[in-house]
């Protein structure tokens, strides 16, 4: 064990992205696993977190002690819920340690709170870790430029397995702000989100989103450009949940080097 690895905590070590994270952390060079929290009930609470994730014993009992858990580590993970998030975001600041947010679904309030705990933490937030769509999100802001002139139709197409809680997803969100970014006008005067009934035409200038949801469905993402008489779509397949981590995991590395402050993966893939 090195003295200049990274001592990382995944919180929500029991979820989906928390399993994934703790197996991530056990297989990268430069980090190591230093604890485990989830929330007070959980059943996993007690557990040893490689047993959790399927690795075997690591001699790391899952806590519901997240400050304690964070006063002598280097950084946090975190892909878990809204509160959650933004309780971390408080502890990690009074840490002043790194906090990677994958968590989506966070109401403006949430935004504010998190950037207020950026004061003193090192914060890196993205509505997707992958490497893939963060490149989609610079495709897209450059295509939404190229066709703005010509007045081109967005659409944003998302499907995710059926457990996921909020929606449109993080990603789709991120990929119209990039298409708004591109088009020079703010996401929320012109998103559409739902259409129901007789909505009649569709509004020039808008960016539309659609959800679908169902089965085990990691992440498929499409924008849609659409024309007259053409259409051009850009589109991202999940197949593996590592890619999140393996982003969550270097944006860690990253971050570890900055200032306090709020930063994107486009900052970490040198992208923005
Ligand atoms: N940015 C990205 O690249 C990605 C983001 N995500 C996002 O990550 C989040 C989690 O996704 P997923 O792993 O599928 O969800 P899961 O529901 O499988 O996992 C979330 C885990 O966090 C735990 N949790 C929630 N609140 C707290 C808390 N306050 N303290 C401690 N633990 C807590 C949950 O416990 P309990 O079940 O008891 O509530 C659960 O174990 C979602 O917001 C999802 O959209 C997912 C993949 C990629
Ligand atoms: O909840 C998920 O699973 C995912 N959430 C993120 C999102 O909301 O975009 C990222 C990924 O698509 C998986």
């Amino acid at each position: 064990m090195s003295e200049t690895e990274m001592k990382l905590v995944v919180v929500g070590a029991g979820g989906r992205m928390g399993q994934t994270l703790i197996r991530t952390v056990h297989g990268m060079d430069g980090v190591r696993l230093h604890a485990a929290v989830e929330r007070p009930g959980s059943p996993f609470i007690g557990r040893d977190a490689g047993e959790l994730a399927g690795l075997g014993a690591v001699g790391i009992p899952v806590t519901n002690e997240p400050l304690a858990a964070f006063l002598h580590a280097d950084g946090v993970l975190d892909f878990t819920a809204p509160a959650g998030t933004v309780e971390f975001a408080g502890l990690a600041a009074q840490a002043r340690i790194v906090h990677v947010i994958g968590t989506t679904g966070c109401s403006a309030d949430d935004e504010a709170k998190i950037r207020a705990a950026a004061r003193h933490a090192r914060i890196v937030k993205s509505g997707n870790m992958s490497l893939g769509v963060n490149l989609m999100g610079v495709l897209t802001e450059k295509a939404a430029r190229a066709l703005a002139p010509a007045h081109w139709d967005i659409e944003i197409l998302e499907m995710h397995h059926k457990h996921k809680v909020d929606a449109p997803s993080g990603t789709a969100l991120l990929l119209g702000e990039a298409a708004a970014k591109g088009r020079g006008i703010d996401l929320k005067d012109h998103s559409v989100r739902v259409r129901d009934g007789h909505t009649g035409a569709r509004p020039q200038g808008t960016i539309g989103f659609a959800t679908l949801r169902g089965g085990s469905v990691i992440g498929e993402h499409s924008v849609m450009l659409a024309g007259e008489g053409e259409m051009v779509t850009l589109s991202h397949s999940a197949t593996d949940r590592s890619i999140f981590a393996r982003g969550a995991v270097t944006a860690a590395l990253w971050a570890r080097d900055q200032k306090p402050g709020f930063y994107c993966m486009l900052d970490v893939l040198g992208l923005n």
